[in-house]
């Protein structure tokens, strides 16, 4: 790993979830994940409830660096009480919106290389007036940038998948669709696979949303109406852009070989293959932000939370991909 001169901020999620755990497993094992130096961000008793390793509280990103060798090193967000493993709770929640807004803003500010989120629930988030679809939006709004022009990449070693929608109800997927919409996705993908991922030339593989892409129209017209002007308008850029694909064709090994990734038209139809092939170490990436964030694909378990069952490898994995993205990103400016 390139050395990165400043600690790579990491919010815990929410407190009741495995983030606490699978950050803490990944300061275990940072030598064998590869891993820089990073921040926690959250409740340290969370931490401490589930992770027997020494905790380094500190008060400034700056110390990060010289307190993550004898330590975790963690910015503490004060919660009014503290949760139990899997017992998410209203307080709980706030906790996890408190740490993604310090983790955001030190990324903002240049206190922090990236900012690698920790799993949080949705419903506890809307439960507690939370107006965005989830992170992505989030990241996005405090960075001044317009929702539409980010994408949510969902990466693994073998395949990189984006949705155009993400978290709306399945019936309002089609009536949300429109070309300009695909289009701007597209291009944030092409642009983050050139910026965060060093592809100097990348190919794009555009799902269609019907069976057998619809069959020239006969099986849906959403491909013709929606789904080709996208694809003209991004070829007409000289971006490379193949499809509508018919979806269940272009995920097994020789169809994945000819992309570096995929755009699809709804959540499902990225993460299923996306989780298929690569539950373990699949990486969620905000592309189109002015700042570099990253996050395991997977949610908060609160199910097996609290009891050592965690698997770290996808916190690791993104960790380890914020960093190499502050690495491609500064050779792309430089
Ligand atoms: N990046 C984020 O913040 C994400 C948050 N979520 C949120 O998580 C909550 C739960 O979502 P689910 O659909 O149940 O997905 P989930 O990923 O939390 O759990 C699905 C299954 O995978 C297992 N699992 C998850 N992470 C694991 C790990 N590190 N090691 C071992 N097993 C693991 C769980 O025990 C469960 O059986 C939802 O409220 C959702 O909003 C879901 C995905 C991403
Ligand atoms: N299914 C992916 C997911 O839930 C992550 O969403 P976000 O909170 O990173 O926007």
């Amino acid at each position: 790993m390139a050395t990165i001169y400043r600690p790579l901020a990491v919010s815990l999620g929410d407190p009741a979830g495995v983030g606490p755990e699978v950050v803490g497993k990944c300061w275990d094992h940072r030598a064998r994940f590869d891993l820089p130096p990073f921040v926690a961000i959250g409740d340290p008793r969370s931490l401490a409830a589930v992770w027997d390793g020494p905790i380094a509280t500190i008060d400034d990103p700056r110390e990060a660096d010289s307190a993550f060798d004898v330590g975790l090193p963690i910015l503490p967000i004060a919660s009014v009480e503290a949760d139990l493993p899997g017992h998410p709770s209203v307080a709980g929640a706030h906790c996890s919106l408190d740490a993604l807004e310090l983790a955001v803003g030190l990324a903002r500010s240049g206190s922090a290389a990236a900012v690698v989120t920790g799993p949080v629930s949705k419903q506890q988030l809307y439960g507690i007036g939370f107006s965005h679809p989830g992170q992505t939006e989030f990241v996005a709004e405090r960075c001044g940038v317009s929702p539409a022009n980010v994408a949510m990449m969902l990466a693994g070693p073998t395949l990189r998948t984006v949705p155009v929608t993400t978290h709306i109800p399945l019936g309002a997927v089609v009536e949300t669709l429109t070309p300009s919409l695909i289009e701007a996705r597209g291009r944030a993908a092409l642009r983050g696979l050139q910026r965060n991922f060093g592809i100097s030339d990348p190919k794009l593989a555009v799902a269609g949303i019907n069976p057998h892409a619809g069959e020239g129209g006969t099986l849906g017209r959403e491909e013709i109406d929606l789904i080709i002007p996208a694809i003209e308008a991004l070829r007409a850029e000289g971006w490379r852009v193949t499809g509508p694909h018919p979806a269940d064709t272009m995920f097994h090994a020789a169809a994945r070989a000819n992309y570096d990734c995929a755009l699809c038209m709804y959540h499902d139809q990225a993460l299923i293959p996306l989780k298929a092939l690569h539950f373990e170490d699949g990486v969620n990436i905000t592309l189109g932000l002015p700042i570099i964030r990253t996050a395991p694909d997977h949610g908060t378990a609160f199910d097996i939370a609290g009891q050592d069952r965690a698997d770290p490898r996808a916190m690791a994995a993104a960790i380890r991909v914020a960093a190499q993205s502050v690495v491609h990103r500064a050779a792309v400016a430089a």
